[in-house]
């Protein structure tokens, strides 16, 4: 490598709306070229990212690019947590949580210039049963959500509202016993969700006021309701409002731990990841660099 800092963009070819943007060619109009040395390499499957993120921070590149949605950025992050070399995203999901919650610009060539003058800060990371996430994790309706997501080829805010508003009707909600923060909790669960990052995605503010570099989870809980609430905490999660909203606890914790009669579904940033009926939900604090305006 030259002494110029090492930029690797890791593209996820399939993901998102803008998939055929020709993402080289913008970065090679808008990446300053006197600043940073780069590649590009195209992940070839699922789970391909995290394997290409590691080399590149053993090689001591200075900067990851993960060029996709948060699935992607979920994937090249885990290959960076506790190593010196810093995230940068050019968000090309269709809801971009992490993208949104860090203020990056959602046009490429504006990302780009994050790249070009943006700054290294380090952010916490959280583990759902041993597998990382960045923006949020979640147990019950948000899980089914994305299982049901997974499989459909339609993306955006609009398809994941009518996603919700169809399945809420006959999502049955499943007791769980938490225990966070010495507070034992014994109750229905619609869903249990631990933010690091405000928003799911979309400016879908789960919990408006998380701190990415607080070490602490926001954990989320709405315990049981019908359709007409469920219309209002979709209102409230996009206007931001749903802390007040009265239809959300929260809690503020380093660790959580959960236990289901019934095996429950979970998610870390979105992507489905089956069912169990034990949950432990950690912090990492500051564990990750990452590139910010
Ligand atoms: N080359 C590939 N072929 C198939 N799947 C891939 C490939 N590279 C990565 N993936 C998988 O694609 C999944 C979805 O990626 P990502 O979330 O970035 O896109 P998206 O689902 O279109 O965006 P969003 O979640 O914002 O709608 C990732 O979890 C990753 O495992």
């Amino acid at each position: 490598m030259s002494k110029r800092p090492h930029i690797r963009f890791i593209v996820n070819p399939t993901s998102g709306p803008k998939s055929s943007v020709d993402v080289a060619a913008r970065i090679q109009q808008h990446l300053d070229h006197q600043k940073y040395d780069h590649d590009i390499v195209f992940t070839t499957h699922a789970g391909h990212a995290p394997e290409l993120a590691r080399e590149a921070a053993e090689k001591g590149c200075e900067v990851v690019v993960a060029v996709g949605g948060d699935g992607t950025v979920n994937e090249v992050a885990r290959g960076l947590i506790h190593t010196e070399t810093a995230l940068g995203i050019l968000p090309k999901g269709s809801g971009n949580g992490l993208a949104r919650h860090l203020q990056l610009p959602m046009a490429l060539d504006g990302a780009l210039q994050v790249l070009n003058k943006g700054h290294i800060t380090t952010i916490d990371s959280g583990n759902i049963n041993g597998h990382p996430f960045f923006t949020t994790a979640g147990i019950g309706f948000d899980a089914y959500i994305s299982s049901v997501f997974a499989g459909n080829k339609k993306r955006g805010l609009q398809t994941y509202v009518e996603l919700v508003m169809k399945e809420v009707r006959s999502y049955t909600h499943l007791p769980v016993k938490a225990s966070i923060n010495g507070q034992e909790l014994d109750t229905d669960c619609f869903v249990m969700a631990f933010a690091n990052a405000a928003q799911y995605g979309n400016n879908a503010y789960i919990a408006p006021m998380a701190d990415i570099q607080d070490g602490l989870l926001d954990v989320c809980l709405v315990r049981k309701l019908d359709f007409i609430k469920a219309l209002h905490l979709s209102y409230c999660m996009l206007t931001k409002q749903l802390a007040n909203s009265g239809s959300a606890e929260y809690f503020k914790t380093e660790h959580v731990q959960v236990q289901t009669e019934e095996a429950m579904m979970f998610h870390a940033d979105g992507e489905y990841l089956g069912k169990a009926e034990a949950f432990d939900v950690q912090m990492l604090p500051l564990s990750l660099k990452v590139l910010v305006p």
